[in-house]
């Protein structure tokens, strides 16, 4: 399977290293001209969190340097990236090219679904996390799972070669037709987890294992299942909870990609995580005291080139 990574971050140069590592031809695209130099002399070295270490290259491009078709498109970008980094790709895609999302926040496929057919989308989420200690030098845990489905339309033979081809990279990928509550639920988990180490400019440990933080943590995913609920969509509180727990344990020392961004002084994802959950609470009258004052805080960081002009 010929698959191009768009978004060569943290999560791009894990995903590119691994899927390369197990034989699948990858190609990484950006727009950050250090990114893909760096990346083009020095390689990817990819630490997994048991100290295993990788050092590999993969080709890397500015998009409209590629002229190729690829099977399969994996969108690693940020949220408010999406629809550029898609459009900047379109000459990549043919009419049975896959494109999978497995950003944070909520909308992404809908947005990619402006620009492609929503039968070729696939969506899902993540809980592996990675920290980027420079460009092409990712930190990765191998604990995590991925979960996806497709946008629209019914499982088909593609979907699952792709789940094979991801757990021989050694990922715990999974098809869940459940698509919508595991996306419902990692942006609670992130409204809740990125927000509060962001404000605080702690790594996950920090936060999750302080008594008001847990009380906050609560707080926040009972809003967003209120939310979640009124959009019809079924949420699994305890669910969300365990793999909160799992993150303090486990990815401690992690800083979640908002955090990264904040501490970067790049926008954050606040708009397609806490941003989108509020529109839709708003949409059906569902009152959400701490998501607003956490997204107000978050909105009062942001650097001054994201603030609304006056
Ligand atoms: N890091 C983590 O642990 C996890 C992250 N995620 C999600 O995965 C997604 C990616 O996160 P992460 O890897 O941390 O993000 P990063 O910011 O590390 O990487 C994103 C990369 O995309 C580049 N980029 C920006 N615009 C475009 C474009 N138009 N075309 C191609 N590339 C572009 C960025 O360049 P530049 O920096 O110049 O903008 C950057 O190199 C996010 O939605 C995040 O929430 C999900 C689970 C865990
Ligand atoms: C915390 C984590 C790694 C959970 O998977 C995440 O989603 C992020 O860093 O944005």
């Amino acid at each position: 399977m010929k698959i191009a990574i768009v978004g060569a971050g943290a999560m791009g140069c894990l995903f590119a290293a691994r899927l390369a590592l197990s034989g699948s031809q990858v190609h990484l695209i950006d727009v950050d001209p250090a990114t893909i130099a760096t990346i083009r002399t020095k390689g990817i070295t990819l630490t997994l969190d048991d100290g295993e270490c990788q050092h590999l290259f993969v080709p890397i491009h500015f998009a409209e340097q590629l002229q190729e078709c690829f099977n399969l498109l994996i969108v690693l970008t940020k949220g408010a990236v999406t629809s550029a980094a898609i459009r900047s790709v379109l000459h990549l895609i043919t009419p049975d090219t896959r494109v999978l999302t497995l950003q944070n926040g909520l909308g992404n496929a809908a947005l990619i679904a402006g620009h492609i057919t929503p039968v070729n989308i696939l969506h899902g989420i993540t809980t592996i996390a990675a920290d980027l200690q420079g460009p092409g030098e990712a930190h990765g845990n191998r604990q995590g799972h991925i979960y996806w489905w497709r946008y629209s339309g019914v499982e088909d033979l593609f979907m699952q070669q792709l789940n094979e081809l991801l757990q021989r990279a050694g990922f715990n990928s999974c098809l869940d037709p459940e698509i919508d509550s595991r996306i419902w639920e990692k942006v609670a988990f992130n409204a809740a987890l990125n927000a509060l180490c962001t404000l605080l400019n702690g790594p996950v440990g920090v936060v999750g294992q302080h008594p008001q933080g847990k009380q906050l943590i609560q707080k926040v995913v009972q809003e967003c299942r209120m939310v979640a609920v009124q959009a019809g969509v079924a949420f699994d509180q305890p669910r969300v909870f365990a793999s909160i727990t799992q993150a303090v344990t486990h990815q401690a020392h992690h800083l979640p990609s908002m955090l990264q961004d904040r501490r970067a002084c790049r926008a954050t994802e606040v708009e397609a995580i806490h941003g989108a959950i509020l529109r839709i609470a708003g949409q059906h009258q569902v009152h959400t005291p701490t998501l607003e004052t956490l997204y107000c805080l978050l909105k009062l960081g942001e650097p001054p080139c994201s603030a609304p002009s006056a």
